[in-house]
């Protein structure tokens, strides 16, 4: 495709994301779908170009004034993902001026905003928890992330795959803390692949993987995934189980579990019973009061620790949704308690990097549960042979006790974890 077409697409699609109408990534397929005429490497370049966009918004912002032509192609230009020549056989010469101005600017002579593009209200808690860190942070959420694959453990091992990867000249190296992961050099069209076919690799990033290990179902037990979503943790849980017991997968949203049917196709596991809830104080919920062995909370968040894949979060949250979540997640952790059975266990989970709703929700549910005694997270990932748990705490006064994943001190989404055996 022309460099010249293929710039004003990605300047419609900036246009469209920057409405904030709709998620990116739903306005990004959309697009896709509205648009057949473009292959996969100028799919990739319009994604990543508006990722782009979304992550330094603020810089480009600041940036975008100074030039000429509309608003949304100013941005692409600033975001566009490809060669620079390429680039610039798109632009006129003022662009091109105007371009080499933007390059040369230095970071030192940045305002602060323009250099970690965050809300001014994410900054503090940030600040708050990370200190000096916070600019690594920083920069780690306005990088792509990398792409995990969970290997599907019940039917084959880690090393296979990867070798098997390998011959179809993809890179896969084995993730650091999950013993299931594989990173993958770039992003291969994996939907084509043998592996990806029958269910031996499924995409998860590494610190989903760490958070289905910390439930530790074993097999024959009853598990319940009470926030399954489209069942990326239920996948994995119900490899662990051996494809035995029975492991329920609730969530509020048939449309998301029906996205787990092909999954779990793929996957083989026959162990799982995915079923839609109205609420979390649901009928079923009852019936099943005091029988579960192990409930995983996944719990609907502010996202905030996904930047890296979903940077328009940072621009869709607020203070006020972020205090509506806290609410909910009081609520459900509260309610999926009620399932676990005396000796059970409960996983309290969130792709979140704020305290209010991670620390705070675990600590308010320990004071009002004294049946519930909290464990030690990192110990019990150090028991389960996950290599360097230690560095997966906190940090601080609770060290050992939750688990917190960061992007720029993991290489995995932000996460939080906090688990609980009942007396
Ligand atoms: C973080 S996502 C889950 C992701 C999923 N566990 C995975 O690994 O792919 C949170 C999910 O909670 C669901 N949810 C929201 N409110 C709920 C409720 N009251 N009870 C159960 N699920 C709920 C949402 O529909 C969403 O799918």
């Amino acid at each position: 495709m022309h460099p010249k077409a293929l710039l004003e697409a990605c300047a419609d699609l900036v246009g469209l994301v920057l409405k904030f109408d709709h998620p990116a990534d739903q306005v990004v397929s959309r697009f896709f779908r509205d648009h057949r005429e473009f292959g996969p490497r100028e799919r990739a370049t319009l994604a990543e170009t508006v990722f782009t966009v979304l992550r330094k918004k603020l810089l480009f912002d600041h940036l975008s004034p100074s030039g000429s032509g509309s608003k949304e192609r100013r941005m692409a230009i600033l975001g566009f993902y490809g060669p620079r020549d390429f680039l610039k056989s798109a632009l006129n010469d003022t662009e091109k001026r105007w371009l080499d101005n933007c390059d040369a600017v230095r970071p030192e002579d940045l305002l602060e905003r323009h250099r970690h593009n965050l809300p001014e209200w994410l900054v503090a808690p940030l600040k708050a928890q990370l200190g000096d860190q916070f600019w690594a942070l920083a920069e780690s959420l306005q990088q792509p992330a990398p792409l995990d694959l969970r290997v599907n453990a019940l039917h084959d091992k880690r090393a296979d795959v990867q070798k098997e990867l390998a011959l179809a000249s993809i890179k896969a190296v084995a993730t650091p803390f999950s013993p299931w992961g594989l990173r993958i050099d770039g992003k291969p069209a994996l939907t084509k692949l043998d592996a990806f076919a029958r269910g031996a690799v499924e995409v998860q990033d590494e610190g989903s993987q760490l958070l289905a290990m910390l439930l530790d179902a074993k097999r024959g037990e009853m598990v319940v995934d009470f926030c399954a979503g489209a069942g990326g943790k239920t996948l994995a849980i119900g490899a662990t189980m051996r494809n035995t017991g029975r492991l329920y997968a609730f969530d509020t949203s048939a449309h998301r579990l029906d996205a787990l049917k092909p999954r779990l196709a793929r996957s083989k596991l026959s162990n799982v019973h995915p079923a839609a809830i109205a609420h979390e104080r649901d009928e079923r919920i009852k019936r099943l009061a005091g029988k579960i062995d192990r409930v995983l909370v996944d719990a609907p968040c502010s996202g905030l620790g996904t930047l890296r894949r979903n940077p328009d979060l940072k621009w869709r949250q607020s203070p006020q949704s972020v205090e509506e979540m806290t609410l909910k997640q009081t609520a459900i952790l509260q309610s999926s308690s009620r399932l676990v059975k005396s000796g059970g266990r409960l996983v309290y989970a969130t792709c979140s990097v704020l305290p209010q709703e991670n620390e705070a929700i675990a600590e308010a549910f320990s004071a009002a549960n004294p049946d519930f005694e909290p464990q030690e997270a990192t110990e019990l990932l150090s028991a389960l042979k996950v290599e360097g748990a230690a560095q997966l705490g906190a940090g601080g006064p609770n060290a050992t006790r939750y688990l917190r994943l960061w992007p720029h001190r993991h290489a995995t989404d932000g996460f939080f974890a906090a688990v609980w055996n009942r007396k």
